[in-house]
């Protein structure tokens, strides 16, 4: 398998002549391999989208060095083969999706019928119905349809979106992942931010978490799945119960280890309360709040 996405020591400092250097990006090493899905997370202002900017070719590393595809990211090729959508994407409002989704078509050299192919990824994104109609009348949804069929179309061997699920309702956000669990089994690869955690858990294979312009710790599921088990319980009662957190009212709450759910279980029945919900936390999402709460550092691989 080869590496589609290699950084080494990557880092980036925005110089502004009034104020003091932003370091948004300190010293990234990361590899993404062909048919891999890379989630990249982290709090606000951590560093995502200046690392997307970097890899898109908008701007420039302070120091370090990037590969795209193999070439050096300041090489226009290395972006032959790339579909791209940023967090907020600004399309052209006086055209049509089947107007821009042949501009790229063409960009990304599909040979034959631009438009067949064009339609066929309007029809995959629910959107084949406005495909003549102007983008400037499209709720927010259908404009991010159409900016990931846009990045999809002609099937570019890498995909790199920007919150790739925002605004999408929740049956739109199913049909996408599904979209590209499919590209991806078919060899494309993705390297995708989101703020969701529970979509990075559906999507990635691998993700990384950065914080502070540091990347803290790079997993698998399987990683987490063995790492930490942890389960929540939220119930109903109107007594309180030794390590339950009152939620709102009579609804109370805890978070521990799973080998500690049957015990409290039984606290709960004695005490009368109802339970509400069992279920094991988002493991993501409990890494996230202890890197981000604490600003300890973890390992990187
Ligand atoms: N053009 C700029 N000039 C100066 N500082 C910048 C510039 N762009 C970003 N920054 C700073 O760099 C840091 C990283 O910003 P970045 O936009 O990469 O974060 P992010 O992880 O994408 O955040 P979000 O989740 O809010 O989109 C932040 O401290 C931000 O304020």
């Amino acid at each position: 398998m080869t590496a589609v996405i290699q950084l080494e020591k990557l880092s980036k400092t925005y110089l502004n002549r009034w104020r003091k250097p932003v370091h948004a990006l300190r010293s990234l090493d990361l590899t993404v391999m062909q048919g891999e899905a890379f989630g990249f997370v982290g709090a606000n202002g951590a560093g995502k989208s200046t690392t997307i900017k970097l890899l898109t070719g908008a701007m420039k590393p302070s120091s370090g060095t990037g590969l795209l595809m193999g070439r050096p990211l300041d090489d226009h090729k290395s972006r032959a083969s790339l579909g791209y959508v940023p967090e907020n994407p600004s399309l052209y409002d006086y055209l049509t999706p089947l107007e821009v989704l042949g501009i790229s078509a063409r960009m990304r050299g599909v040979q034959g019928d631009v438009k067949a192919e064009s339609m066929r990824w309007l029809e995959r994104f629910g959107i084949v119905h406005v495909a003549k109609k102007l983008i400037r009348d499209f709720s927010k949804g259908m404009a991010q349809r159409t900016a990931l069929a846009q990045a999809m179309v002609g099937n570019p061997g890498l995909l790199i979106l920007d919150e790739p699920l925002s605004g999408l309702d929740p049956l739109g956000r199913r049909e996408v992942v599904d979209i590209l669990a499919e590209y991806r089994n078919n060899g494309g690869t993705i390297f995708f931010t989101s703020h969701v955690l529970h979509d990075v858990e559906r999507i990635a294979d691998r993700f990384g978490l950065i914080h502070q312009g540091e990347m803290r710790m790079v997993r698998s599921p399987a990683d987490l799945a063995r790492e930490d088990s942890r389960v929540q319980i939220r119930s109903m009662g109107s007594t309180a119960v030794a390590g339950m957190k009152r939620d709102v009212g009579e609804r109370w709450a805890i978070e521990l280890p799973h080998d500690q759910v049957w015990a409290q279980l039984e606290r709960l029945r004695d005490a009368g309360h109802q339970i509400v919900e069992v279920r094991a936390s988002l493991s993501l999402e409990h890494l996230f709040m202890q890197t981000v709460q604490s600003g300890s550092v973890g390992d990187t691989d």
